[in-house]
């Protein structure tokens, strides 16, 4: 069963006369932004995996959508928190904001002590911040005071800037505060939940990576994560803190409420290709920022790590901040990423071609619903809507020619109908090293199917991704300011809408 494309301009008249009352402005009161949005798909549940992406848009914005605490309701009502859509920050810009007040408060009411690395005390303006959770214990000892009061940003260096302790100098968040409402879901290295800050009236998401390391590891991982404090970027998901728990490490991090791009696929069906391209060039910009102000490469992009919330955000999370954390986790690590580079594959150094690489395969599983890589005798065998061979898009990423990944020699029909290994993450069939060597050894997919078309510009645009030589891969830049992405004309409303509409309603 093929999703209907994206509706012509008459269908979005169409919708657009009806009456939306459900969305405050600004959704509400811009027509047009409604009307150009008729293109998303309906609400669907969260038990059925496969239902097409409709095209009644009216209806999906009618029907209530499930607000997490502490975010507004579809109706743009505030909930006992208070937000609302009206208000158009979302909840990270505002917890950002109250950050940012209790430094200053710390700052200018708390004179008794500085943590600033200068040991200076006279009145030079530099701003004393309390250090950060890792550093505390030592640096708390530094008797010097300060009254300054203005941020001078330079003296805010990585180990001393903390966003994360309130005016009485505590943990802005601290795992006893956190109440636990319902599990996000879990990957190779830990479960991630939805938790409720007591203290701070808000809904957060507190992941919680298995490491199992000895304290001097745990401290040195703790304190790599610091990192994550000076990452502010729309593109970027929100960091508010971690903590050891027990052996392990809690991190807390922004919730975003319509989970990950993996969960809306896997629970929606394909990503209609315009929201394709606005993930894709959220995804360049949060790669771009980590890049160039941090020099951080992302290493495991993929539509897990993509997450999306009801304000139409998208932004990536789970970027490779502490070497150390990667390689303890490297130690109880069972799955591998299928979305790595042919050169990754190799031996060959991370570079941020290789999250080009993992972009562009993510960017199909999501126009597709599924696995570029999957074994399409598996697939065919899933897809209950598939009744012909004709029907069945079959290796629908393949170049045209190839009828199905050459996965060994030996390759046979008992092969054929093996289920292969099942890769995390994915539904993928292969096996893992019939996967790999297929990365490294055969044409790189392409964005195509024989049930849908697909903008040339979006096709050009994956194919740019996914040049099996990194020197010929373009780059975030050059991506960025392809015809794709610069004549999109989805906008934050439409994606609001579709993200809205992709939430269960159970
Ligand atoms: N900030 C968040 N807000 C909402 N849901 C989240 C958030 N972070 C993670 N999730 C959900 O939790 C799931 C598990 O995330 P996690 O990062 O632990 O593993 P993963 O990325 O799915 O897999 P892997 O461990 O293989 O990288 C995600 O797929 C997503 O559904």
């Amino acid at each position: 069963m093929s999703n209907p494309p994206f509706t012509s301009s008459s269908q979005s008249s169409t919708s657009s006369s009806k009456p939306i009352p459900s969305l405050s402005s600004p959704v509400a009161s811009s027509s047009n932004s409604v009307s150009s949005l008729s293109t998303f798909g309906t609400p669907t549940s969260r038990i059925s995996k496969k239902k097409p992406i409709g095209l009644d848009i009216s209806k999906s914005i009618l029907k209530p959508t499930r607000a997490a605490p502490g975010l507004p309701d579809s109706n743009g009502n505030s909930n006992e928190n208070g937000f609302s859509l009206k208000d158009e920050r979302s909840e990270a810009d505002r917890l950002r904001e109250e950050i940012a007040n209790l430094q200053l408060s710390s700052s200018s009411s708390n004179s008794s002590k500085s943590f600033s690395n200068n040991n200076n005390n006279n009145n030079n303006n530099n701003l004393s911040l309390p250090d950060s959770p890792i550093n505390s214990n030592s640096q708390h000892s530094d008797s010097s005071t300060t009254n300054s009061i203005s941020i001078n940003k330079k003296k805010i260096n990585k180990k001393t800037s903390s966003k994360h302790k309130d005016k009485d100098g505590e943990d802005l968040v601290k795992d006893e505060d956190l109440e636990i409402l319902d599990e996000l879901g879990a990957g190779n290295g830990g479960t991630v939940t939805k938790v409720w800050n007591k203290k701070r009236n808000c809904v957060m998401a507190r992941k919680l990576i298995l490491v199992d390391a000895k304290p001097s590891v745990r401290k040195q991982i703790l304190r790599e994560l610091q990192i994550m404090n000076d990452c502010n970027s729309p593109y970027i998901v929100g960091y508010y803190g971690c903590f050891p728990v027990d052996v392990h490490v809690g991190i807390v991090i922004e919730l975003m409420d319509a989970g990950s791009l993996n969960d809306i696929y896997r629970q929606n069906g394909p990503i209609p290709i315009e929201v394709v391209g606005k993930v894709a060039e959220a995804v360049l910009h949060g790669l771009m920022y980590l890049y160039d102000v941090h020099r951080i490469i992302h290493r495991d992009i993929k539509p897990s790590n993509i997450l999306a919330n009801t304000n139409g955000e998208i932004k990536i999370c789970d970027f490779g901040v502490s070497g150390e954390l990667i390689n303890s986790i490297a130690n109880t690590f069972v799955g591998t990423s299928t979305y790595m580079s042919p050169e990754r594959i190799q031996g060959a150094p991370y570079t941020i071609k290789s999250d080009v690489w993992s972009l562009g395969i993510s960017l199909i599983e999501l126009a597709l619903g599924r696995f570029p890589f999957t074994d399409s005798q598996d697939q065919e065998d899933q897809d209950q809507d598939s009744e012909t061979e004709d029907e069945f898009d079959e290796d629908a990423t393949l170049p045209l020619n190839t009828q199905r990944p050459k996965i060994s020699i030996n390759n046979n029909k008992e092969k054929r109908k093996s289920k292969g290994v099942s890769l995390a993450g994915g539904g993928h069939t292969m096996s893992i090293l019939d996967l790999l060597q297929h990365i490294v050894n055969e044409p790189a997919p392409k964005l195509f199917s024989r049930k849908k078309q697909f903008p040339n510009e979006a096709v050009i645009f994956v194919e740019n991704c996914l040049f099996k030589d990194p020197g010929q891969r373009k780059s975030p830049q050059d991506l960025l300011a392809s015809d794709w992405i610069s004549k999109s004309t989805i906008t934050q409303e439409d994606l609001k809408v579709w993200a809205q509409s992709t939430i269960s309603k159970d």
